[in-house]
């Protein structure tokens, strides 16, 4: 190598994070120990299969850290002056992420043994690696705590309709589920209630599909304000609600469903610009667990009562 072509390998590697604040008697042995290679855009520098044994430092081009499941989804993009394999000399394990060069890179390739050395006769290099390290690791931490936000954000999604924002069928099954069989081994009542909006098609027909809307919210609203724990209660599905009510008998529960029937008959329906529209009512059937009912025969034996309820001329509660 030319003394001009040193010289300016020297002053790339000193602009370095890992070589911060090193003498440059030390760039001087770095360049002498330590090789650069050039890898091609697509070739793979580090492999959770592999062991490694080396630090690369990017001196040109781009490298993607990639998911080592099979989707290969790239999780960081590494640019100049930036290391990767410094986990896996430091700890002796294998790479825990696939690396792969994005475009054509030149590297610089610290092997472990000289890594050691290096840090022997200039020990701010570890100074530097802990900062590397550690950025590392906060940038991890932040994608753990936003995958859990968003986690968090799925799962609430799942389970919320977002029409009326009360739990959607697949919350209320879960928890149906879970009460019976609560209820069947302490022996404490349950009942259910199904509730149906009554003649929705021809108020969609006649007030337009966002006023139906606007009554399923408010039919919504009123069973929240009508129930005692908003949520036992959910959005079934389409114009059909479903409470739950652990502890409670038929009797009890025909009261409040007479309420609730009440409540919805009265809530006020206002469109999106807050003009009047006008009202609903719905039709209520009522069952009770029975011993050994699971899930599926207890919200049959409601559908049926609401049916009754149909039958009987709707606005009205049946068991
Ligand atoms: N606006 C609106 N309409 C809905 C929604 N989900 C279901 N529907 C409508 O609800 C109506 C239900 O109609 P049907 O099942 O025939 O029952 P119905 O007209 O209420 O008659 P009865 O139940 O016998 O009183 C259908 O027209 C659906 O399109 C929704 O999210 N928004």
């Amino acid at each position: 190598m030319h003394a001009s072509d040193i010289t300016s390998k020297i002053n790339q590697i000193s602009t370095m994070p890992l070589f911060e604040g090193v003498p440059l008697n030390v760039l001087h042995w770095v360049n002498e120990r330590c090789e650069v290679v050039r890898v091609f855009a697509g070739q793979t520098l580090l492999d959770p299969s592999h062991r490694n044994d080396a630090i690369y430092i990017i001196i040109s081009g781009f490298a993607q850290v990639r998911n080592p499941g099979a989707d290969g989804q790239a999780l960081a993009y590494l640019m100049e002056g930036q290391c990767v394999g410094e986990m896996s000399v430091i700890d002796g394990g294998q790479p825990s992420a696939r690396v792969v060069a994005d475009t054509d890179c030149m590297l610089l390739v610290i092997e472990s043994q000289t890594l050691w050395e290096l840090i022997g006769m200039a020990p701010v290099v570890a100074r530097n690696l802990m900062r590397t390290l550690s950025s590392r690791l906060r940038y991890d931490n932040e994608v753990i705590l936003e995958s859990l936000r968003m986690q968090r954000v799925f799962e609430h999604d799942a389970r919320v309709d977002p029409l009326t924002g009360m739990h959607n069928r697949r919350w209320l099954c879960e928890m149906l589920d879970r009460q019976i069989q609560r209820c069947n081994m302490s022996g404490e009542e349950l009942s259910i209630l199904m509730l149906d909006v009554d003649h929705f098609k021809s108020y969609n027909d006649r007030h337009g599909h966002l006023a139906g809307d606007c009554a399923l919210q408010s039919v919504a609203q009123a069973l929240r304000e009508g129930l005692r724990v908003s949520d036992t209660t959910a959005r079934f599905g389409g114009e059909e609600f479903v409470a739950i009510f652990p502890g409670v008998g038929l009797k009890a529960a025909r009261g409040i469903a007479e309420q609730l029937r009440q409540a919805v008959s009265d809530y006020p329906v206002r469109d999106y610009q807050g003009n009047p529209l006008p009202g609903v009512t719905a039709s209520i059937g009522l069952a009770a667990l029975e011993p050994g009912q699971d899930r599926d025969r207890l919200l049959d034996a409601a559908d049926a009562a609401l049916y009754r309820a149909k039958n009987a001329g709707r606005n009205r509660v049946s068991e």
